[in-house]
């Protein structure tokens, strides 16, 4: 029997994990490439490796912009993003284009609320300053004043994007004692129902909540969202929790409230860029915990 012809040409820009290779490799028709490596393909072998392509498979660190639309020409018809999110494609060019996406959503849900809990509670408690503290010597005895942070019960906690997992957060934090789940967003959601949330203006929750937690999309209307005239609303005794994505967040204001004693502590699970850059004035601070390698993967079980 005669082989297929590969008539269609997919490039893939990264190592991907072996079940989606093997489906894309048994495909006859498809001729693949693979940037074969971990880290991020180079914007040039991008530009290369795209070019003629029919399918694009990439990942959130891949600018998808006209510029590697041109470069694809009009083969292309289909990217899929391996990503929940998709501000790194530019969707309007996409479109103008007729190119169709395909992204993943909901896969990271239960990940993304569970690593956003172990960092709030991590912040609140001053966990990685503890750690410190045993590594240089610095704790001598127990001091029942000393590194007190701050907790969940009794707290009211407002979620900024009570989306899919925004609520898989909520969920996971109420039955820490919980008093008040405020949130935020473009409009009412029915599902707030499940955590008992209050619709609340952005001002409301920013000064009334002890526990901020971003967890919305980047667009054009969120980005530089919490910035000076954000922080300077929330109550000193504040932490704020970022799971959305680096650019909500205006990172001098961030740096400036956390270190004048305007908000009390941050946990950032995204930053811009990532990861940062090691003489970053953010990484100087004491109560910032900055984003850590394991983001959002776990084994599964
Ligand atoms: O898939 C996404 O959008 C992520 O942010 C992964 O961390």
């Amino acid at each position: 029997m005669q082989a297929a012809k590969k008539i269609m040409k997919v490039f893939v820009t990264r190592r991907l994990p072996q079940e989606g290779m093997k489906i894309l490799s048994a495909a006859p028709e498809c001729e693949v490439s693979v940037w074969d490596s971990d880290e991020p393909v180079p914007r040039e072998e991008l530009l290369k490796g795209v070019q003629k392509a029919h399918g694009l498979v990439c990942l959130l660190p891949d600018k998808i912009d006209a510029e590697v639309l041109d470069a694809a020409g009009p083969n292309l018809k289909v990217i899929s993003t391996m990503s929940v999110g998709f501000d790194h494609m530019a969707l309007d060019e996409i479109k103008k284009r007729g190119i169709r996406v395909g992204y993943t959503p909901d896969v990271l849900t239960d990940a993304t609320a569970e690593l956003t809990v172990a960092l709030l509670l991590a912040t609140a408690r001053r966990l990685p300053e503890g750690v410190e503290e045993v590594k240089n010597g610095g704790w001598s005895s127990w001091k029942p004043l000393w590194l007190c942070g701050y907790g969940l019960s009794g707290s009211t906690v407002g979620v900024i994007g009570l989306g899919r997992i925004g609520l898989a957060i909520a969920q996971r934090l109420m039955p820490f004692g919980v008093k008040r789940l405020l949130y935020s967003g473009r409009t009412a959601k029915p599902h707030a129902a499940e955590v008992k949330g209050e619709f609340v203006p952005m001002d409301t929750l920013v000064s009334q909540s002890d526990f901020i937690v971003v967890s919305c999309s980047l667009t054009p209307e969120t980005q530089g969202l919490c910035d000076k005239a954000f922080f300077s609303k929330m109550k000193k005794t504040a932490v704020f929790i970022n799971s959305s994505r680096g650019a909500v967040v205006n990172q001098e204001d961030l740096f400036e409230a956390l270190s004048s004693g305007q908000i009390a502590a941050a946990g950032l699970d995204v930053t811009t860029p990532e990861p940062l850059p090691t003489n970053h004035p953010l990484l100087t601070l004491k109560n910032c915990a900055p984003p850590t390698p394991q983001e959002a993967s776990c084994q599964p079980w």
